[in-house]
């Protein structure tokens, strides 16, 4: 996902949509459609920026009909993943499920799993291994609450997050990985992380991969910012140097908006 250029890292942008529990398994195709016809008449180059969308797992299957039917340039993956591949793990979905039906890239512990689920960081961290161990691209989610943003600590939290979760894996097992920064207090409530906040916590979670691994591994992860992304400030946000896409909540589910988000690099001069 990463080439070099005149001795340079470029990284490829990733703009990714997380539907949460919204859209059922028919509006997820009537839903997918309209992005793609939207994407193509705006003539958007898949292989210059990327496009994913996830799911609810119950619309995986028509969304995969759909993207190999009609060979769209559109990536998808799921919200989450079991640590286990088989067994009575009622509720829960085996990676083994996942790429069986073509996903190429899986959430993991979205601020909303570690609230909502107690997710922990060992648990993300087995939740990691098997999405290595099926070839899926984690995106690993991070991020702070307001309390921790107020008293100051939302860089050690959040790389405290980091590092537990990739503990005991090497970089050769994390070619693909992705990192996404979502500051909770800024998740659907329309309060957006200005774009230094973005950039800060970008830059920081990149050193910390340089720390742990090496300057050339971080170099090539991407780091997406989360939380109230929209056309309008998509551009300023992605700005950053360190910033290289965006998870994008309850904007990715109107495609016209979502289109707009994933064209950023039109706005770029308007937003500042
Ligand atoms: O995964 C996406 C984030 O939680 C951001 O959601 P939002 O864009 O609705 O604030």
């Amino acid at each position: 996902m990463t080439t070099q250029k005149n001795g340079a890292f470029v990284r490829r942008p990733l703009i990714a949509g997380n539907w949460k529990m919204n859209i059922d398994h028919m509006e997820a195709i009537a839903l997918v459609q309209k992005l793609a016809w939207t994407l193509n008449d705006a003539e958007h180059d898949h292989e210059r920026v990327q496009v994913s969308v996830f799911p609810p797992f119950t619309d995986l299957r028509g969304v995969q009909t759909l993207v190999s039917g009609d060979k769209l340039s559109i990536d998808y993956g799921a919200q989450d993943l079991s640590e286990h591949d088989s067994g009575a793990y009622t509720g829960d979905i085996s990676g083994v499920f996942l790429k069986k039906l073509g996903c190429t890239q899986v959430l993991i512990g979205h601020s909303e799993r570690r609230e909502v689920h107690g997710e922990t960081d060992e648990q993300l961290n087995a939740k990691l291994s098997a999405a290595l161990r099926h070839e899926l691209v984690p995106v690993l989610c991070v991020g702070e609450g307001l309390e921790v943003r107020e008293a100051g600590n939302h860089v050690s939290h959040t790389l405290a997050q980091l590092e537990g979760a990739l503990r005991g894996h090497s970089a050769e097992e994390l070619t693909e990985l992705v990192v996404a920064y979502e500051p909770v207090w800024a998740i659907g409530t329309g309060k957006v992380a200005g774009p230094e906040d973005a950039q800060e916590m970008s830059a920081a979670i990149r050193e910390k991969l340089a720390e742990l691994y090496s300057r050339e591994f971080a170099d090539t992860v991407r780091v997406l910012y989360g939380g109230s992304v929209k056309s309008k400030n998509v551009a300023s946000i992605l700005a950053g140097p360190d910033v290289d896409g965006a998870l994008v909540g309850g904007a990715s589910l109107d495609p016209e908006e979502f289109a707009n988000i994933i064209s950023f690099e039109k706005h770029i001069g308007a937003q500042g």
